[in-house]
This record gives structure tokens, C-alpha cells and sequence, in this order.
């Protein structure tokens, strides 16, 4: 594995019992970018994050992330951050903003198991990013939705990864915090950390803020940068699920591009 690679995918593919979701997926995500992962309902994008995760078991392939399989390398899993879509997490659980954001450390945690001085330090700066130290406090259950994505984008930030995973944290959220979610992905670009963020709906996806763009819908549509790859035919192509001759790949991430495909987008 080159240590330009945060993720790399390797003829993937996934199945759930004998229903085939991802096919053979062939992908390199390089350090420190910013990928936003846009496929329709059922795609396939949430298992592609699961599997980063190792959630998922491959049924040929094989996934690296930071060089190892995620089965296989459960005491890194604090090394990614995970956000999964709110509808999945339990609200009801009777915790504090605070004790969610804590729970982040849990993987960094001395001998003893209590949190230290620094371990609240982290969470208090990953409440302030996202803007919700004044509501520590308060029960989880009790905030909004758009408050709750932030909770948990700040539990993710206090595991202080390196790779950060967000299955759609912009859905059903209004269009402000919509923004600012993006606004925060660009700082956690800008400091050097990969994300990889998912949506099914183009209209909450702000494209300006992602260095690339995945269009997935059971295999790779598509992977480069906006500007190439958000043409009306592969927008088609991923939403309609018909058949797409071409590939168009990112040069960057050492994949094949096959020239026709190319003029064929650009047209
Ligand atoms: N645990 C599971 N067992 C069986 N099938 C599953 C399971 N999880 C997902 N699927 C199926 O796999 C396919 C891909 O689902 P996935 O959740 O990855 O899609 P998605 O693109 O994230 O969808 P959405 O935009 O609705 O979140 C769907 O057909 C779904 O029904």
C-alpha cells in the first residue's frame, strides 16, 4: 500500500445472503481529501462505509484502510470516525451531550479507564467546533435533529482520526446547517483529515466543497473531480442505474481512464 492512500478498494465486492450491493469496487482514496459519495436510495453507499468500517465482510476483494484490513485491525478502529445516519442511532438513551461527545475517547482512554484532563480538553474543543459547548448538558434525546448530527460529528472528531466517515449528515437538515456542515468539512480538510461524506439527494450536496466526487450506484459510475464528473449523462447513469459503457476515473487515484469515456463526459 502507498502511504498516499488512506483507503484502498480492491476488487470489492459485497453481498448480502445471495443479493449481489457492490461490485467488484476498484478505488484509491488518497490522504487528506474530501470525497463526497452521491448515489440514489439503495445504492449501496452505506454498505461502502460499513465496509470501510469492516462491518462488512467482503464476498471477493478485498478493503485496506491505513494499509490493514478493518476486520482485522479492531484495536485501530479508533482511527476512524464514523457518523452514521442519524435515523440508525437511539436518541432515547438517557446521556448528556457531553457523556456522547466522551464516548469518542473511549478508544484513547488511559490504563485505568477514566477519562483525563486531556480527554476532556478534546471534548470540549470538538463541542466548540461544532458549535455546541453551551448545551453539554443537556439529554441527547432532547436536541433537534440538525443539533444531534453535530453531537455526533463532534464524537467523531474526538477520537482525533485521521479518517472521518459521514453517511448522509446533511439529510432533513435545513439549508443553514446544511451549510455549516460543509463549512466544517472544509476546516477538517484543511486540517488534513479525509472524509468521506455520502448523500442521495444532489439538492443538499454542496459540490463546491469536495475535491471529488464518487457516483456509486452498486459499482463506480464514476470518481474525479466535480467539474468532470457531475456531466447530465453520468448523473444519469448513476441515478437511472442503466447501463453506462465507461468508467471515468481519477487520474490522481491510479485507475484506468479510458479516453472515449472521457470525451464522451466532456461533451
Ligand atoms: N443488513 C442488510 N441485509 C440485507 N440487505 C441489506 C442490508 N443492508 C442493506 N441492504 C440492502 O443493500 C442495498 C444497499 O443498501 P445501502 O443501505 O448500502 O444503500 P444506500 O445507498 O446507503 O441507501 P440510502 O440512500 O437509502 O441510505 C439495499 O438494497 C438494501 O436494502
Amino acid at each position: 500500500m502507498s502511504d498516499s492512500f488512506v483507503i484502498e478498494f480492491d476488487h470489492f465486492s459485497l453481498k448480502y445472503g445471495d443479493r449481489q450491493v457492490l461490485k467488484d469496487i476498484h478505488l484509491r482514496i488518497p490522504k487528506g481529501s474530501c470525497i463526497g459519495i452521491i448515489g440514489p436510495n439503495g445504492s449501496g453507499k452505506t454498505s461502502l462505509i460499513r465496509s470501510i468500517v469492516g462491518l462488512n465482510k467482503p464476498y471477493q476483494g478485498i478493503v485496506r484502510v491505513f494499509g490493514e484490513q478493518p476486520r482485522r485491525s479492531w484495536r485501530r478502529r479508533h482511527q476512524i470516525g464514523y457518523v452514521p445516519q442519524l435515523k440508525s442511532i437511539n436518541k432515547e438513551f438517557p446521556i448528556s451531550v457531553y457523556e456522547v461527545v466522551m464516548l469518542g475517547r473511549v478508544g484513547r482512554l488511559g490504563p485505568l479507564h477514566f477519562p483525563r484532563k486531556e480527554d476532556h480538553q478534546v471534548v470540549q474543543e470538538s463541542l466548540k467546533r461544532v458549535k455546541m459547548l453551551d448545551i453539554a448538558d443537556r439529554p441527547i434525546g432532547q436536541l433537534s435533529g440538525g443539533q444531534q448530527q453535530r453531537v455526533f460529528i463532534a464524537r467523531a472528531l474526538a477520537q482525533e482520526s485521521k479518517l472521518l466517515l459521514l453517511d448522509e449528515p446533511a439529510t432533513g437538515l435545513d439549508i443553514p446547517t446544511q451549510q455549516s456542515i460543509y463549512e466544517l468539512l472544509e476546516q477538517l480538510h484543511e486540517d488534513g483529515i479525509t472524509t468521506l461524506t455520502t448523500t442521495h439527494d444532489l439538492l443538499a450536496l454542496d459540490f463546491h466543497h469536495f475535491g471529488r466526487i464518487l457516483c456509486l450506484n452498486e459499482q463506480v459510475i464514476a470518481f474525479g473531480p466535480p467539474e468532470k464528473v457531475l456531466t447530465p449523462a453520468i448523473l444519469t447513469q448513476t441515478f437511472s442505474g442503466l447501463p453506462w459503457p465507461h468508467h471515468l476515473v481519477d487520474e490522481d487515484s491510479r485507475l484506468s481512464i479510458k479516453e472515449d469515456s472521457i470525451s464522451c463526459t466532456c461533451s
